[in-house]
């Protein structure tokens, strides 16, 4: 089986290479979308530039002027053409310094909505894509990605207009200084084009798998971060370290590779630049010398040349930097082109508030992840609203699937679900999930305060309701016995809460969001007697009127309900009331019942 799932990961990323030869630079292109809502300063940046452009090409030509003045052959004094030269220099200073300025306003802005669009993607994507991803390689897209193509925006797209218009400018004016000479000089361009054609190329494919490597480095981080305890519990730090090290070690020998290469088309580009115009400046020489060409043009000349020539030489950096932003906007667009299963930013459905009537019909299902384990083999279950019903069996069976079922977090394989009669495939999936609460076996907390965190189940809610919720949680005492009540932070920076407490805090957030169907996921290790009787009481509230599914690992908590099922091997066994199922000799559900017993009495 791992075999076979080797071989789908290989296939898909075939799919992928293919993709992006096809359509390489037009999807990287269509990252620029992101700068259309800012044309108008991205206008005012470009005529900065078009602005200061002009200045520094005017350079040469006074520079020429200055030539003439210091032979004698110009009109104007030495005085008036370097005052004319200090001015056209501050003009020059400011236009850059509103290029800059602008441009990167602009730069920013659409960094800011690249990273926006892509997490408002990622959070709105199917449960199954994060199975397919890890957490730190989807924050490095956000962050090490996107700084990637912030270089684009902002100053390489300028710099690449820049030495695009001074090439055709230069080169427009050394063609009327000289033909010959410019004839002369141009033959060593075809070289570096095509030199810049293969290299850049290479370069992009380096580049690409320097960002993969560094997006694998920062998982080894990501999780050992979150599970830091673990780390520590097994002492492993220096595994981490070394495995964080041999990670690293990797993205730098490609980076050097990378780099490597690099090198080497720049100095190539340049040896070839200044090859160049030592041949201008002996094959120019030589004009003056036969009086053919005035000194002063020739110093023109050669002014422009290196403008030219560092044109050149810019634009074959700037190509391997846009080589290097493709690989990463590729990325960002593979992820911008997932389909969504909610829409980020959508008028929210009205809230229609459903009676909570679950039925499964037949239902089959096997993981996308696992396609050819079946985990749920025809399941049917009916539970009318209000009632409560409880899933037992052992581990493995099937129990938390139907939950992730019933919230649509994947698509059903066969059979049918329904709510209040309704195919679960008929609902919008917020206006279905708004209906349903889970609280979960381990209840995760987001840093903040126990405030924030309850008024979670009901975003706005007013600080009576959230009060009110957790006193019916059973949560106020423990609360009001912060400092600072509700204001206490929680989670990573803030006080730590116990399991009994953390369930009080989810248990709240439940009853604020008010459902019609609860999901009651039990967690598997046992409160103490007093946490267990204040978590079940306030459960006894929050169940009151609302269909209830309950994945029970401890069967004394379940007597109660309508009806218990036993699932065995993603089927159901048995099913019927807690009576009914212990008075079945050699049932599942017997037995069960009584080796919990007997592991009570031994306790
Ligand atoms: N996201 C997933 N991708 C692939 N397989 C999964 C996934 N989640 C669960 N499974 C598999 O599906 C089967 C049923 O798992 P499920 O979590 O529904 O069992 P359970 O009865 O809830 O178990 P437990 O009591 O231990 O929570 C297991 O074999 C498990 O390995």
């Amino acid at each position: 089986m791992a075999k076979r799932r080797e071989s789908f990961g290989e296939e898909a990323s075939e799919e992928d290479k293919k993709k992006f030869t096809r359509e390489g630079f037009r999807k990287a292109i269509s990252v620029f979308r992101f700068i259309k809502p800012y044309r108008g300063l991205y206008i005012i940046g470009f005529i900065f530039l078009v602005l200061s452009t002009a200045t520094t090409m005017s350079f040469g030509l006074l520079i020429g002027q200055i030539t003439s003045v210091i032979q004698g052959k110009s009109a104007f004094t030495l005085n008036q053409i370097i005052l004319f030269f200090v001015f056209v220099l501050i003009a020059q200073g400011v236009f850059s310094f509103c290029r800059i300025y602008f441009f990167s306003q602009v730069g920013e802005r659409a960094m800011a909505d690249v990273r926006r669009e892509t997490y408002a993607k990622i959070i709105t994507l199917p449960i199954s894509f994060f199975e397919q991803r890890r957490v730190g390689e989807l924050t490095s897209r956000i962050s090490a990605d996107v700084s990637q193509l912030q270089g684009v925006f902002t100053l390489t797209l300028a710099e690449l207009f820049r030495q695009v218009a001074s090439l055709v400018i230069g080169t427009g004016i050394i063609l009327y200084v000289s033909w010959k000479l410019t004839l002369f000089m141009l033959a060593t361009f075809p070289v570096m084009i095509v030199a810049a054609l293969f290299f850049g190329r290479f370069i992009r494919k380096l580049s690409k798998q320097v960002q993969d490597l560094l997006a694998q480095a920062n998982v080894v981080v990501e999780e050992t971060l979150q599970s830091v305890h673990v780390v520590k519990a097994f002492t492993n730090e220096n595994l981490e370290i070394n495995r964080y090290g041999s990670a690293l070690q990797r993205v730098v020998g490609m980076a050097l590779r990378a780099a490597k290469y690099r090198g080497i088309f720049v100095s190539f580009v340049i040896f070839t630049l200044f090859g160049g115009i030592i041949g201008v400046v002996w094959y120019g020489g030589s004009l003056v010398l036969a009086n053919e060409m005035p000194f002063a043009d020739l110093l023109t000349f050669l002014v422009y040349t290196t403008f030219i020539g560092g044109s050149v030489a810019g634009m074959g950096d700037m190509y391997s930097q846009l080589a290097q932003t493709m690989g990463a906007s590729e990325r960002i667009l593979e992820i911008l082109h997932e389909p969504s299963e909610v829409k980020a930013n959508e008028q929210l459905p009205l809230f229609v508030p459903i009676q909570g009537h679950v039925q499964l019909h037949d239902v089959h299902f096997s993981y996308p992840s696992r396609p050819d384990v079946e985990v749920l083999k025809g399941i049917s279950l009916d539970v009318a609203a209000g009632r409560k019903i409880a899933l037992v069996g052992q581990s493995g069976a099937g129990k938390s699937t139907i939950v992730q079922l019933l919230m649509h977090y994947y698509p059903i394989g066969g059979g049918f679900i329904t709510v209040d009669d309704r195919d679960l495939t008929s609902f919008n999936i917020t206006e279905l999930r708004k209906n349903i609460a889970i609280v979960p076996q381990e209840v995760m907390l987001f840093g903040g305060t126990i405030m924030e965190n309850i008024q979670y189940g009901k975003p706005g809610s007013t600080e009576a309701e959230v009060r009110e919720a957790a006193r019916k949680a059973n949560a106020l005492q423990f609360i009001e016995l912060f400092p600072e009540g509700f204001q206490t932070l929680v989670g990573e920076r803030g006080i730590k809460l116990s399991g009994g407490q953390r369930q009080r805090i989810a248990i709240a957030r439940a009853i604020l969001k008010d459902p019609a169907i609860l999901i009651l996921d039990e967690a598997t290790s046992s409160l103490d007697a007093e946490s267990e009787r204040l978590v079940q009481e306030a459960l006894d509230e929050l169940m009151q009127n609302r269909t209830t599914m309950i994945i029970a690992h401890r069967l004394a908590t379940i007597r109660k309900v309508d009806m218990i099922y036993v699932m065995r091997e993603g089927q159901i066994a048995e099913s019927g009331t807690h009576d009914e199922l212990a008075a079945h000799e050699d049932g599942i559900y017997a037995n069960l019942v009584k080796l919990q017993f007997e592991i009570i009495d031994n306790e």
